[in-house]
């Protein structure tokens, strides 16, 4: 930096606020910021006021010169009514550092003078990065919120997806065991429990509408005989052919179940007596022409029949409907087998008391 010019000998540094007296030199601007736009325009014929220093009024400044010669020109002033007036006059050398301070001491009473502004527009930018920094923080903070959100909507998900996959499954499973509880494993008809079971609900349901209902019980003829003479894998062989006859003659809404052993039912509703005697007979037939595509063939597979019906006039209890139908099939028995017996109101009796009596 230019060193300023030296004032000419015999002149002081003016006071603080005071013009600099002709002649005297202006000090230099060097460091020194511009001034402020509301700074009134320096005078043409006197140099711009130096800024008040930041030392106290009340600090004494005799010292000054020694302890901060750079401050000491411009926050001593030499006055005619101040004790300092008395001080003597900085020697040349320090009158010559005396421009190169007024640029720190300027700055430093911008900062704290009474009569300047305050520094609002360098504290702005601060402000502003804070509140860029709080902004910053407060959107991180959302998105790591938002990305475990995410996540944990991404497991529940897992979640719901491995609990309906396995809803499905049990339902499965369970459907699978209802089956299996309800069916008869080596024909695959309704076994006794579900049979009797859906017998009841449809007679209940026919009797409100006076609709006739047939039963059917039919049972291999010498059953026992076939399975000591072929075995019992031959014997199960012909049990599945009378269960494919049979499901091959009935429709759809009739009911198919194994009794147990080598007997069957038929349940059949909305048909007369006479048409379920000859569905019956066709059974038989089929059976007994069948027989021979058993390996081995075996001829003497016949069926026997009992036959009977539940009605507005004979009522409608399964008991006694299985009972007059088990009667006539033991009546067939009784014919010689092979054949197709209908209950009637002759038939039932006898059979029944010679036989124990068998409920659903
Ligand atoms: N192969 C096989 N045999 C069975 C099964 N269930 C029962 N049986 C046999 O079926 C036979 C039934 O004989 P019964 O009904 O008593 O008499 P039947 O020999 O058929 O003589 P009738 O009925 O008087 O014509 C018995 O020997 C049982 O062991 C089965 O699931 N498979």
């Amino acid at each position: 930096q230019q060193a300023p010019p030296p004032p000419p000998a015999g002149m002081r540094p003016p006071p603080p606020g005071m013009p600099p007296p002709p002649g005297f030199p202006p000090p230099p601007r060097g460091n020194l910021p511009p001034p402020p736009p509301w700074a009134p325009p320096p005078h043409s014929d006197a140099p711009p006021l130096p800024a008040v220093s930041p030392v106290s009024p009340s600090q004494p400044t005799s010292d000054a010169p020694t302890n901060n010669s750079a401050a000491t020109p411009l926050s001593t002033p030499a006055s005619p009514a101040s004790p300092v007036a008395a001080a003597p006059a900085p020697s040349p050398t320090t009158a010559t550092e005396t421009p190169q301070t007024p640029s720190n001491a300027n700055a430093d009473t911008a900062v704290t003078g009474p009569d300047k502004p305050p520094r609002a527009t360098s504290i702005l930018p601060w402000l502003l990065l804070l509140a860029l920094a709080i902004v910053l923080l407060a959107w991180r903070a959302s998105l790591r919120r938002s990305q475990q959100l995410a996540l944990e909507t991404e497991r529940l998900s897992r979640q719901q997806r491995f609990l309906k996959s396995a809803h499905n499954q049990l339902q499965e499973k369970s459907q699978q065991l209802k089956k299996l509880s309800m069916h008869d494993p080596l024909t695959g008809v309704l076994n006794r429990q579900a049979f009797a079971a859906e017998l009841r609900e449809r007679i209940d349901h026919l009797s409100r509408y006076s609709q006739p209902l047939n039963l059917i019980m039919l049972d291999l003829d010498n059953f026992k005989t076939i399975n000591d003479r072929h075995g019992h894998l031959v014997g199960d062989a012909a049990l599945g052919l009378v269960t494919g006859v049979v499901r091959e003659q009935l429709v759809s809404d009739d009911l198919f179940g194994r009794f147990g052993g080598d007997e069957f039912m038929i349940a059949c509703a909305g048909r007369s007596l006479e048409d379920c005697a000859t569905l019956a007979n066709a059974i038989r037939t089929a059976v007994s022409a069948q027989s021979g595509s058993l390996t081995p063939p075996i001829p003497t597979l016949t069926l026997s029949m009992g036959l009977a019906q539940a009605n507005a006039n004979s009522g409608y209890m399964p008991d006694e409907l299985f009972a007059r139908a088990d009667a006539a099939l033991y009546a067939a028995k009784q014919r010689g087998r092979n054949c197709v017996v209908v209950a009637d109101d002759g038939i039932p009796a006898m059979p029944v008391m010679n036989v124990p009596r068998r409920h659903l």
